[in-house]
């Protein structure tokens, strides 16, 4: 969030929560009155104390006459003994205040709550309305209450310490006034970017720590898809983000020490400096005795509570009240890849910074499941079958993958990414998925790989839905193979034959021809030769796994972008060898050549889908002739 969006939401805050907090306090003026009376009090005792030093310096000891002296000083004590029941009063009243807020906060949560439970739906449930209903309704009492003692007690105890310098002398508050307002409003103007900064460092922070959970949580992941310097990357911006809040706040407290030195010292030192002065103009030596009291005794601890209460309290304050009374959190603004649950419009989403590399299922394919698929019996009118708005051809050999009517929302009430979608491939047959960005690629491969449920239609793969199925019956039914390819540390052999564990040589060096992998299987020193994920390229983990997959029985491969990392030569060798292997290939294009090289195109646009050959579909889709034009004359890459 940038510093002027994060004032702003500061600015908001504020503006939201001043309204009732006026209401609150308007609505018990009784309360309020009482509580200015005790206050008084405060303040005759503020102005006693001083004043009562001086007269005993001036009228008794200076003048000899110390029973005088003695008397003042004794009232001085009392005033300041009397400070104990004053503020028994004050807090008597103050729970007038406090308890109704406490009480109108649990009602508002409590209202609120119900609320979201009689919406319903995923994000109905209100996890949050523990912690509102009981610390942070008591972390807004304390803190109101907080407030209320030292903001009352500053402006009480500064009226009677400011009319005590003007009785005994004006010229005192000549020298006072300036540094002490001065300090006032340097503190005043430190509020905001200090609560902002407050909140980028609580943010860069939370940002840190969340990383540093997800990375420790995905460590082998990160080394088997050799991400881990990305990873660390990204720590090390997070770090100098965090660094950098925590420095911004450090100068702001800087500023804010230098406002309460300059508040609460600088008026004893200008006064300390203007004796000769003052005395010139007829200030006495009890008046000054009597100014350096009030200084020390009354203004400088009840400035020195009010800043600082001001700085924790007025901000805890202000975000546990907006949090409580202020508007509710649009559902879909706060929903995002955390809550799977992104606004509706919403199509972008930023890659997660490591996805975990899909573990193929440890058990041994299971070897009741038919394999339906096989080039044989490719058929041919379903293959050609359109891929949205008509349902496909049934009562045929079961197609290799089928969606019928396939719609999927990442949220309850966000827009579907695939909207009704019809898709029939036949056995044996090459399909490319293109389209731009965020159109649904990797979800229709998570779809049709079962590892991802779909809002409403059904998805088959060899005639079974695989919607619930257990993961070693979907190992057996296909093969994902994700862009960041899966290593594991163990030989080369255990990283080829992991999908076929009763693979023999043979089978593993006819993988290794066939997929281009021999240089690379020579280098590490053979089939037995131990692999460390790290020291393979993106490239070279892109080939194992690739052969891993030809070597799987399973008979439906899914590529998405599984051959990025490939130059254009590499990745033709091994789309031609996977689409030599008896099976189907569903693979989302990522270059010109692939999509040419498939039998079908199906292209996806937002919630629209075209699907045709590589001719049909530059006919009739114009997102697939800017695509093709893209790939033509531009990057390699997706746009
Ligand atoms: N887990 C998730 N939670 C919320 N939204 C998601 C999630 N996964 C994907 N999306 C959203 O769904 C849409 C489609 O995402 P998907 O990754 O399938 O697109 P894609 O075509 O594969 O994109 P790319 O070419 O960038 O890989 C995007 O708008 C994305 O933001």
């Amino acid at each position: 969030m940038t510093r002027a969006a994060q004032t702003g939401e500061w600015a908001g805050a504020l503006r939201r929560v001043t309204p009732p907090a006026r209401r609150f306090l308007a609505r018990r003026p009784g309360v309020l009155a009482r509580l200015a009376l005790w206050s008084l009090a405060e303040t005759g005792q503020a102005f006693l104390v001083g004043y009562g030093v001086a007269r005993a310096v001036d009228q008794g000891f200076l003048a000899g006459d110390v029973r005088r002296g003695l008397l003042w000083l004794a009232i001085a004590l009392v005033a300041v003994l009397f400070g104990a029941p004053v503020i028994r009063g004050v807090f008597t009243q103050l729970a007038g205040l406090t308890e109704p807020l406490r009480d109108g906060l649990v009602r508002r949560a409590v209202d609120r709550s119900l609320a979201r439970a009689a919406w319903g739906g995923a994000g109905g449930t209100d996890r949050a309305a523990v912690s509102r209903l009981t610390n942070q309704v008591e972390i807004a009492r304390d803190s109101f209450a907080g407030l209320v003692l030292t903001l009352r007690s500053f402006v009480f105890t500064a009226a009677g310490a400011l009319l005590g310098l003007l009785s005994l002398h004006p010229a005192l508050l000549v020298v006072v006034l300036p540094p002490l307002t001065g300090g006032l409003l340097l503190f005043l103007a430190t509020l905001r970017p200090m609560a902002a900064a407050q909140r980028r460092a609580l943010a860069a922070d939370e940002a840190l720590g969340d990383h540093a959970a997800r990375s420790r949580a995905a460590l082998r992941d990160l080394t088997a898809c050799g991400t881990g310097p990305g990873a660390a990357r990204r720590g090390a911006e997070l770090v100098d983000a965090a660094a950098a809040a925590a420095r911004a706040l450090a100068g702001w407290a800087a500023v804010r020490t230098a406002a309460l030195g300059v508040a609460g010292q600088l008026p004893v030192l200008a006064l300390l400096l203007a004796v000769p002065w003052l005395r010139g103009r007829g200030v006495t030596a009890g008046a000054l005795l009597g100014a350096f009291t009030y200084l020390v005794q009354s203004l400088l601890p009840a400035l020195h509570t009010l800043m600082t209460a001001l700085g924790a309290a007025g901000a805890r304050l202000l975000v546990v009240l907006d949090r409580i009374i202020g508007p509710e959190p649009d559902a879909t603004k706060a929903s995002g890849p955390g809550t799977g649950m992104p606004a509706p419009g919403h199509r972008a989403r930023p890659k997660p910074a490591y996805p975990a590399a899909p573990r193929p299922a440890a058990d041994p394919p299971d070897a009741d499941l038919p394999d339906a698929a096989g080039p044989d019996s490719a058929d041919p009118v379903g293959a050609r079958s359109p891929v949205r708005g008509r349902r496909p051809v049934r009562g045929g050999p079961a197609a290799a993958v089928e969606l019928r009517s396939v719609t999927l929302s990442y949220g309850a009430r966000a827009q579907p990414v695939l909207d009704s979608l019809d898709l029939r491939v036949a056995p044996g047959e090459r399909l490319a998925v293109v389209g731009p960005n965020g159109s649904g690629k990797s979800t229709l491969t998570r779809l049709v790989a079962g590892t991802l449920a779909p809002s409403g239609g059904e998805v088959r793969v060899a005639g079974r839905e695989v919607t619930g199925r257990a993961p070693a019956e979907l190992a057996a039914l296909r093969v994902l193979v994700p862009q960041e390819a899966y290593v594991f540390s163990g030989t080369v052999a255990d990283n080829l034959a992991y999908l076929r564990p009763d693979a023999d040589r043979a089978d593993l060096d006819a993988a290794v021809g066939a997929l281009g992998l021999r240089p690379l299987v020579e280098r590490l020193g053979g089939l037995d030769a131990p692999v460390r994920p790290a020291d393979l390229s993106p490239g070279e983990r892109q080939l194992v796994a690739l052969a891993r997959a030809h070597l799987s029985p399973a008979p439906l491969l899914l590529l998405d972008e599984a051959t990025c990392h490939l130059d254009p030569a590499s990745e033709a060798r091994a789309e031609e060898a996977l689409a030599r292997r008896r099976g189907t290939l569903l693979v989302v294009a990522h270059r010109l050549s692939s999509a040419v090289r498939a039998d079908r195109v199906l292209v996806l646009d937002g919630t629209e889908a075209v699907c045709g050959t590589h001719e049909e579909a530059l006919e009739r889709s114009p997102l697939y002739r800017d695509l093709t034009g893209h790939w033509n004359g531009g990057p390699a890459r997706t746009p």
